[in-house]
């Protein structure tokens, strides 16, 4: 029997990353090959005519799986009966700034996009946010849609974590396929802990295999807080193809589950886990079964990895309290 499509609504559908992704989920590269979509865009009204071509595009790949396209500049109906929503759309920092430095240029997007998710989306929608600082921006999302379970709402921290497979890939000699349990923990921002102490290359110990405390604070946890702003310094525009390979990833892995014997980073409302204040979306290790994700629990946290935790966890506080000023969350 021919599956019923589902629908995916993208917001920043004409951007950078909306270029990337698209083609992708139009191909199958999110919910795999025998899963029809109907792809629900949104832009603002100066981008429409880009999403036009865009849709033209789409059109011209005549891809199988493709079984509608809607394009608008009203969330209420690009979001209507939404299955999955991946968040991409906002304003991309520039050199010298920190993602945070958005959050008010970004921040009433995710009220008004909160509230047209819980008034029209499916109510078992899948909501991803890409747009930063995505972790906040999520929670401004979740706090606005109240009838929307909040397991619904996760932020990406895919990205950080696909970034820190490949330093430790690339020093180890191993192959990307060879390490399992990276875990990034916190805030998508410079603040990020990514950790070695869980992590396994070949089923052995990450961090005891690299043997390197130095290498570990001075090169591989800088280098992937910010690479981010590495890739904005080189081409002048912020990282795209990964970003959307990222989104990609973290929605196929939510859907359709996790490997025995590994897990993926994604940002969640926190159930007070591992010390992280209950509600911040914050980044855990987690497994997913059955479209639901779980953290990874009974990890031994030494001290230096307690203080990483709480440093990035102490940023996300500080960004939630901003935001509760400005009147974006209750
Ligand atoms: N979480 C991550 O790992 C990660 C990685 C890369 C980029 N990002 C973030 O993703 C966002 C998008 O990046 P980009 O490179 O695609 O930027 P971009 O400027 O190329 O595209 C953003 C698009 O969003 C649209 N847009 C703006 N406001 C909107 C709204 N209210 N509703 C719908 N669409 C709207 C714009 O018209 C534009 O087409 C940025 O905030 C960027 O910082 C996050
Ligand atoms: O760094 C940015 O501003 C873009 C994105 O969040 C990234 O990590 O590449």
């Amino acid at each position: 029997m021919p599956t019923s499509p589902v629908r995916v609504a993208v917001t920043g559908a004409a951007g950078q990353i909306g270029y990337q992704l698209l083609f992708r989920i139009a191909s199958g590269g999110m919910l795999g090959p025998d899963q029809p979509v109907i792809l629900q865009m949104l832009e603002i009204p100066p981008a429409m005519d880009a999403l036009k071509g865009v849709v033209m595009e789409l059109d011209d790949c005549a891809f199988p799986l493709l079984a509608g396209t809607v394009q608008s500049d009203d969330p209420n109906v690009a979001f209507k009966d939404a299955d999955y929503a991946l968040l991409v759309g906002s304003r991309p920092r520039g050199p010298g700034m920190e993602r945070s430095d958005l959050l008010e240029a970004n921040g009433a997007i995710f009220t008004v996009q909160g509230k047209a998710l819980n008034d029209h989306a499916s109510p078992d929608v899948k909501v991803l946010v890409v747009g930063n600082p995505a972790n906040t921006n999520c929670l401004i999302a979740m706090n606005n849609a109240p009838d929307i379970p909040d397991e619904q709402f996760t932020a990406m921290t895919r990205l950080d974590h696909n970034r820190a497979m490949s330093q430790l890939a690339a020093k180890t000699g191993a192959s990307v396929n060879d390490i399992k349990k990276m875990t990034i923990w916190g805030n998508h921002s410079a603040t990020q802990y990514p950790d070695l102490f869980h992590c396994e290359v070949d089923g052995k110990n990450a961090a005891a295999q690299v043997d390197d405390q130095t290498w570990l604070e001075d090169d591989f946890i800088p280098t992937v807080q910010k690479r981010g702003a590495a890739i904005i310094a080189a081409r002048g525009a912020s990282s795209a193809a990964s970003a959307a390979s990222a989104a990609l990833d973290h929605m196929r892995d939510w859907a359709l589950g996790t490997p025995d014997g590994d897990w993926v980073s994604m940002a969640v409302p926190s159930d007070g886990s591992y010390g992280v204040p209950e509600g911040l979306l914050s980044s855990f290790p987690c497994t997913t079964a059955d479209g639901k994700w779980s953290i990874v629990q009974g990890l031994d946290i030494d001290d230096f990895s307690r203080g990483r935790i709480d440093a990035t966890v102490a940023e996300l506080a500080e960004e939630r309290d901003t935001v509760k000023d400005l009147g974006l969350i209750t």
